[in-house]
């Protein structure tokens, strides 16, 4: 259903119904607000969208412009749009397909703005779709990719709603106006911690199918001479065309059970915070944000590596390869965008720190920070070793954090306001806070490699994985590991030359690896991709489908072509 209403007229999309606006009924709704709308949601019987960003506001959610006054003499709630900024722009669906939209505004209370808060209005009938009073609707126009899917703008114009369409699970107000503060104020952005994590899966699956089809390919095209008078051997035999692809296929490995994590996480998490305990909250926020920016850009990049390595056919929308990457472009901005976000787990990381050098022992996903000895202790390192590889990746992220929060406390300690220091030292602690998530990544990787139950030859195939994503790691940001002497020359030379090994010792396990992700051709939607090969015959067939080719002598000829011929023709 939801995917025949995805493709319907190419116009319409209800991704949004079911990963924002459902979930936001779930995790910010009252019982007996579940009660009218959960089930309505559930069974598509309200289309939803999840209007919170603006035209003039997206990432600085205290800045959103939208307002929601309520008024005690009808207790109601008046919905206004009160600038051309504030005007709701990019929610998924909010365009044309939903009917209902849970939307993001200041609510105000006998004069006092109290931030932001979800509340729920109907903005199209449900008789004929025609947007109801006070309510101006649109599609915000043509975008890089996911053009079947109506992003859209609204403005509402002095809009009622009862007072019960506030989501009132964490914050209230009551009839008479009284403002009843939630738990944390931070609550009100759950929904956002939690689409956040499953960005990760996201961009764990969109990575899945881009290697799926750059190594699927890679062993149907044949091109050129290994060595003279040979047979023109696979691509994949080329060990540059595997140092692109096995660093991408181990970070989907990577990506997907760090996605475990992250799925266990929020719901042990929120568990806790359903019974009132909410010191996991920051953590959560923390590791969300810092996991989906990462794993979002890793995976946008590693498409267009994986397109690159497919050469043209790889740039024709017929590999697939095109749309994923313009899928997976979207998820490094949708959601909290990526610098934003991963500026939110510096954050965190900053105070940990700070708690770490007052004496606290830090647990979590921090615990190591307050661990690892300053002073590296160089010598031989054992690079085909996990323990190794880890530690120094640890290493590698607590020498990063301590030197930006170390920085920013120079800052200040110059005279410099904390927001200044902080600013000044913006790109070290994005630098730190992304060492901080590779070295969760890597710790994630070795251990589930380590504990998954699985057999003994198949845990040896995903351990060589884990060594490659972790050594590819290494020798891509060599310069972090050998600033404090924490590895040497030697051991960077060792870290290349196993990578080289993991190469061709992953080589013979490639297409399984890639066929365990278990991705039917319906899903891929790439003819480099398919499970068959048959590339070559359907690239064809593909092609004569183009519009293009509906006439042999295209209309344009006889509008512009043969006249211009004709013109330059009569000037010889
Ligand atoms: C092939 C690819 C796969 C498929 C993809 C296919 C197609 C692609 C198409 C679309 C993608 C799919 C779906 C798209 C769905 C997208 C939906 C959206 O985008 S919804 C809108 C999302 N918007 C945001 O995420 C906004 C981001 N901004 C924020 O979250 C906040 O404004 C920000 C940046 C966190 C700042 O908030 P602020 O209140 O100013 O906080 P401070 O920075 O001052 O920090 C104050 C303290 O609050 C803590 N904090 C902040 N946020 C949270 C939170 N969410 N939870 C818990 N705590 C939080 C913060 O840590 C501070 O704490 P301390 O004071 O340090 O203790
Ligand atoms: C495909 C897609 C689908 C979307 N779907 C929805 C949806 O369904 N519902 C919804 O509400 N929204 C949706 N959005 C909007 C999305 O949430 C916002 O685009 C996102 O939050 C970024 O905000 P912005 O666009 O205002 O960018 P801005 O915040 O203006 O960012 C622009 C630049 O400024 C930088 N910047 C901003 N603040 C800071 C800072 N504090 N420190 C350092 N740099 C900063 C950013 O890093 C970025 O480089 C969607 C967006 C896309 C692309």
């Amino acid at each position: 259903m939801a995917a025949a209403l995805q493709t319907l007229g190419g116009g319409i999309g209800i991704t949004l119904h079911w990963i924002a606006f459902t979930p936001t009924i779930e995790q910010q709704a009252t019982e007996e607000q579940k009660k009218k709308w959960l089930k309505l949601a559930q069974d598509v019987a309200i289309v939803g969208a999840y209007a919170q960003t603006e035209m003039g506001h997206g990432t600085f959610v205290r800045g959103l412009e939208t307002t929601a006054t309520y008024d005690p003499s009808t207790q109601e709630f008046v919905i206004n749009s009160p600038t051309l900024t504030s005007t709701k722009w990019w929610p998924g669906g909010l365009g044309k397909t939903a009917n209902h939209a849970t939307v993001m505004a200041q609510l105000y209370t006998r004069g006092k703005c109290y931030g932001p808060h979800n509340f729920m209005v109907q903005i199209r009938s449900l008789e004929n779709h025609q947007p109801c009073p006070g309510v101006t609707l649109g599609d915000i126009g043509p975008k890089m990719e996911s053009n079947g899917n109506d992003n859209g703008f609204a403005r509402f114009d002095h809009v009622r709603i009862p007072r019960e369409n506030m989501l009132m699970k964490f914050a209230r107000v009551e009839a008479d106006g009284t403002y009843v503060q939630p738990p944390s104020s931070k609550l009100a952005y759950s929904n956002m911690v939690y689409l956040r994590g499953t960005f990760v899966m996201s961009a764990a699956q969109a990575l899945a199918s881009a290697t799926t089809i750059a190594v699927r390919y890679s062993c149907v095209r044949r091109q050129s001479e290994m060595k003279p008078g040979e047979p023109e051997p696979q691509i994949l035999e080329y060990q540059t065309q595997q140092y692109k692809l096995f660093p991408q296929l181990a970070a989907a490995y990577a990506f997907w059970f760090a996605s475990w994590f992250m799925t266990q996480q929020h719901g042990s998490i929120t568990g806790s915070m359903e019974k009132g305990d909410m010191s996991g909250l920051a953590e959560l926020h923390a590791l969300s944000a810092g996991l989906k920016s990462y794993t979002t850009a890793v995976t946008a990049r590693g498409i267009d590596v994986c397109r690159m390595a497919c050469g043209g056919h790889g740039y024709s929308h017929a590999s697939g390869l095109p749309a994923l990457f313009g899928g997976a472009a979207a998820l490094c901005t949708a959601e909290g965008e990526n610098t934003v976000m991963m500026l939110q787990t510096a954050r965190y990381l900053v105070k940990c720190f700070a708690q770490s050098q007052a004496g606290k022992r830090l647990t979590g996903t921090v615990a190591y920070l307050s661990a690892v000895q300053p002073s590296p202790v160089a010598g031989n390192r054992n690079m085909s070793d996990l323990g190794t590889l880890v530690a120094a990746f640890q290493h590698r992220a607590a020498r990063m954090v301590r030197h930006a929060a170390m920085q920013m406390q120079g800052e200040m300690q110059k005279g410099k306001a904390r927001e200044d220091a902080w600013n000044s030292c913006s790109v070290l602690l994005i630098k730190a806070a992304e060492a901080h998530v590779h070295s969760f990544v890597v710790r994630n990787f070795a251990e589930t490699v380590q504990t998954v139950e699985v057999d003994e030859s198949v845990r040896a195939v995903l351990t060589s994985l884990c060594q490659l994503y972790s050594l590819y790691g290494i020798t891509e940001h060599a310069g972090d590991f050998l600033k404090d002497g924490y590895l040497t020359g030697r051991d960077i030379d060792a870290a290349s030359s196993h990578l080289s090994a993991m190469l061709a010792r992953v080589r013979p396990d490639a297409v399984a690896l890639v066929d365990a992700f278990d991705l039917h051709d319906k899903i891929l939607r790439s003819v480099l991709g398919r499970y068959d090969g048959r590339v070559y015959e359907h690239l064809y067939e593909w092609a004569k489908k183009s519009p293009l080719n509906k006439s042999e002598v295209h209309e344009s000829y006889y509008k512009y072509l043969q006249p211009f011929l004709k013109s330059n023709r009569a000037k010889l």
